[in-house]
């Protein structure tokens, strides 16, 4: 099992004196080499999910498993990905992908080696060079990728990577994503408040209640070519598939 969550509520204690609830009693488990989203409305606590995963958090009650083993705080087995890209303006690329390995004390050589792979497989060679400043929204949410997968985590971990992009930005780099993704046969768990997107890009999708979080449905998503969205888009099923989560969410009812 990549991860698994037993029983896992977090509370955070507010200037009220009162503890906030963000999750409560959440229970899943990720396979090995699977891609699972999250869904649910605003402040559910899904980001609490992934900061636990990555050992940012510890839960209340629960237990989070990585491979396994307890999370106890922030290790190597886990690598993040957030909306905003977080590159190192002053480092080029080849700099920033390389970030990780040297935090680990890997040599530069094979350094080099490794990210320079990455990002062939992120489809930047040739941009190694150049500094964040001058790629594109798109290329640098790649470069992060590229970097994410440099230090060859067991889980990466995808919090709304896509949702400052524009539509149709969007769309290619969710597939050029999903290739990579499968490519590199890595668990994942993406976060993200776009239904389609989550259809597209997922073998399994769970959907979170409103605050506190808890589980209410889990929807395997039965649709080949998941390192293909964009072939995935034009099948009908997509739009069954985010009817049925529109429906968990009850986003009809509360419709102004
Ligand atoms: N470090 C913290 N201290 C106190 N409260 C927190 C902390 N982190 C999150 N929360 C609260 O926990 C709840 C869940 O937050 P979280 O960011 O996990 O939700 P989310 O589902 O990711 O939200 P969104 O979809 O809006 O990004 C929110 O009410 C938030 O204010």
């Amino acid at each position: 099992m990549a991860l698994e969550f037993r029983g896992v509520t977090k509370q955070f204690a507010t200037n009220s004196g009162w503890d906030l609830t963000a999750i409560r009693d959440v229970t899943f488990k990720v396979n090995e080499g699977e891609f699972v989203s999250v869904v649910g409305p605003s402040g559910c606590g899904k980001s609490t999910l992934l900061s636990m995963t990555a050992g940012l958090y510890q839960p209340t009650a629960g237990e989070v498993l990585v491979s396994e083993e307890r999370v106890t705080g922030p290790n190597d087995h886990v690598g993040f990905m957030l909306q905003k890209d977080l590159l190192l303006p002053w480092r080029n690329i080849v700099g920033n992908v390389e970030f990780g390995l040297e935090a680990r004390g890997v040599p530069k050589g094979p350094r080099r080696e490794r990210a320079m792979r990455e990002l062939q497989r992120c489809h930047l060679a040739g941009f190694e060079n150049h500094y964040p400043y001058q790629l594109s929204g798109g290329m640098r949410q790649r470069a992060a990728l590229a970097r994410t997968l440099a230090v060859d985590p067991e889980i990466i971990l995808l919090d709304e990577p896509f949702s400052a992009l524009d539509a149709q930005t969007k769309l290619l780099l969710q597939d050029s994503f999903a290739t990579t993704i499968a490519e590199s046969g890595k668990t994942t768990l993406l976060i993200t408040h776009d239904l389609a997107e989550a259809v597209l890009m997922s073998d399994r999708i769970l959907v979170l209640s409103e605050r506190p979080g808890s589980i209410i449905a889990e929807i395997k998503v039965d649709l080949p070519d998941r390192a293909h969205p964009l072939r995935r888009r034009v099948m009908p099923e997509v739009g069954e598939y985010a009817g049925q989560i529109f429906r968990h969410l009850k986003l009809e009812e509360k419709a102004i």
